[in-house]
């Protein structure tokens, strides 16, 4: 049965955005227009959730909030504010609030939390919608949206690309996404880890070999660059690549052909080279470990991934989405749901393995998890002793007002993609009230303060 959705919101063209986009979602939605009409609703037709305004004409979003929970203790109830009304988001969250979001409504972010929502109170949810330019990458960030306008963009042309970031930071799904929407997708996608591989192995790889090349090479054996054909090549960690091979490989691109080891058999090359690398590969090349004309071959357009503890506000819509991919390949139902005190710790952890890391931790929560349901104290030490709350995105805990007031800064300064004017302004307060703000939660040095001297 479909979960049935209230929307409490005055205006109705934001009323009918956030209703189109429930309904696309594969919710059922009702919608009122202020706090007396959703109460009329309420006691008609008992939604499984509420999404409400908190500022609304007559009865308040938190007046509203206090009678459902008067009459429906069990309904959860998200309370939308505007940006600045952090007293009211506390209120609010005070009186019952499951949850508040700022406006603007990020969807990605909403969707995430109503999934989280349902999902633990054991409600079945519809299949997670996959809208096909997402390319399987999942996060509301805006490293991640910005990662997906790049991949767009990019896929069609054949230049080669180089992408960085730390491991398990999802370099090769994106080398993945970027062979998928270009239009060598019908061709085939061809890996390569060059990491700690000798120099006649990476070379026989790459290139091939024919018969009696070497001894061994009892079989003429296509290597990974024919294999790929009009495709894509991915390399993965090329800074480890031998700087003999380097050489070949330059020679290769310079030239658009190769040949078998053991033949002058020259062979056209026509696949799109991706490499990746988790290392610095400029201070590789400044330190004669990389060459520099290959890097530039390579580097022709560089994709960085951040790492997780960078783009927190991506870590739960990941776990959701880990934990229905987890529980549907081990065939447990219902969903395994995680608490908010949880989903805190793992928002406030810092991840050194990244996406990797927290996949392969909900494998292992899953799997031994006798509850149906992931609690802070089930969270490895390490996880759980760091102080949840001081980075999360969403979910600060409830009477914590330093960590909601970090979470608006935050969010309002990744709404603006960082612009610190634009942001004071949905803030409500100026830019040097902004910076002290910045200042006082850790999101600048004093380094950085000191241009304020400068600018006033
Ligand atoms: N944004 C994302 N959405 C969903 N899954 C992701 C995302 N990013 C990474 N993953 C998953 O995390 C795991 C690690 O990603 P991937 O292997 O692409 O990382 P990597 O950077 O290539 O790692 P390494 O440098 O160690 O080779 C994979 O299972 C991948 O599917």
């Amino acid at each position: 049965m479909q979960n049935l959705i209230l929307i409490v919101e005055d205006e109705k063209n934001l009323r009918c955005v956030l209703a189109a986009v429930l309904t696309a979602e594969g919710f059922q939605v009702l919608e009122a227009e202020n706090g007396e009409q959703a109460l009329a609703i309420i006691a008609s037709n008992a939604p499984d959730l509420i999404l409400t305004d908190q500022r609304l004409p007559g009865l308040s979003g938190t007046e509203l909030l206090r009678n459902i929970k008067a009459t429906h203790p069990e309904i959860p109830v998200i309370i939308t504010t505007a940006y600045g009304e952090i007293e009211q988001a506390v209120e609010a969250i005070k009186a019952g609030a499951e949850h508040y979001l700022t406006k603007p409504v990020d969807e990605g972010e909403l969707i995430a939390l109503i999934r989280q929502t349902l999902g633990r109170r054991g409600r079945s949810l519809p299949p997670m919608r996959q809208e096909p330019r997402r390319h399987g990458l999942i996060g509301v960030s805006r490293a991640i949206e910005a990662l997906l306008e790049t991949i767009d963009l990019v896929a069609p042309a054949p230049s080669n690309v180089l992408i960085t970031g730390e491991s398990g930071t999802g370099k090769e799904l994106v080398a993945r996404a970027l062979h998928q929407a270009s239009n060598r997708a019908d061709q085939p996608f061809v890996a390569f880890n060059c990491g700690a591989i000798p120099l006649e192995l990476v070379e026989s790889e790459i290139f091939g070999y024919e018969k009696g090349a070497f001894t061994g090479a009892t079989r003429t054996q296509a290597g990974k660059l024919e294999m790929a054909g009009a495709g894509t090549l991915f390399l993965d960690e090329v800074g480890d690549m031998p700087l003999a091979m380097q050489v070949k490989l330059l020679r290769a691109l310079q030239e658009r052909e190769f040949t078998r080891l053991g033949t002058h058999q020259p062979l056209r090359m026509l696949a799109r080279i991706v490499a990746a690398t988790h290392m610095d590969l400029a201070k590789a090349v400044a330190e004669g470990r990389f060459r520099e004309d290959l890097y530039y071959r390579l580097n022709v357009i560089p994709l960085h991934i951040p790492p997780l503890r960078e783009r927190r506000a991506d870590i739960a819509p990941l776990v959701h989405h880990f934990l229905e991919q987890i529980c549907s390949v081990i065939g447990s139902s219902p969903t395994v749901t995680i608490s908010s005190e949880a989903l805190a710790a793992l928002e406030a952890y810092e991840w050194p393995g990244n996406i990797r890391q927290l996949e392969n931790l909900l494998e292992r929560m899953v799997v031994l998890n006798r509850h149906g349901h992931i609690q802070r104290q089930d969270l490895p030490p390490d996880i759980c002793q760091q102080n949840a709350g001081a980075g999360g995105s969403g979910t600060a805990s409830p009477f914590d007002l330093p960590a909601l007031e970090r979470q608006t800064v935050l969010s309002a300064l990744e709404k603006t993609r960082f612009n610190q004017s634009q942001a004071a302004v949905l803030l409500g307060i100026s830019r040097k009230q902004l910076r002290t703000k910045m200042k006082n939660i850790g999101l600048l040095g004093d380094q950085d303060s000191e241009e304020d001297n400068l600018d006033n």
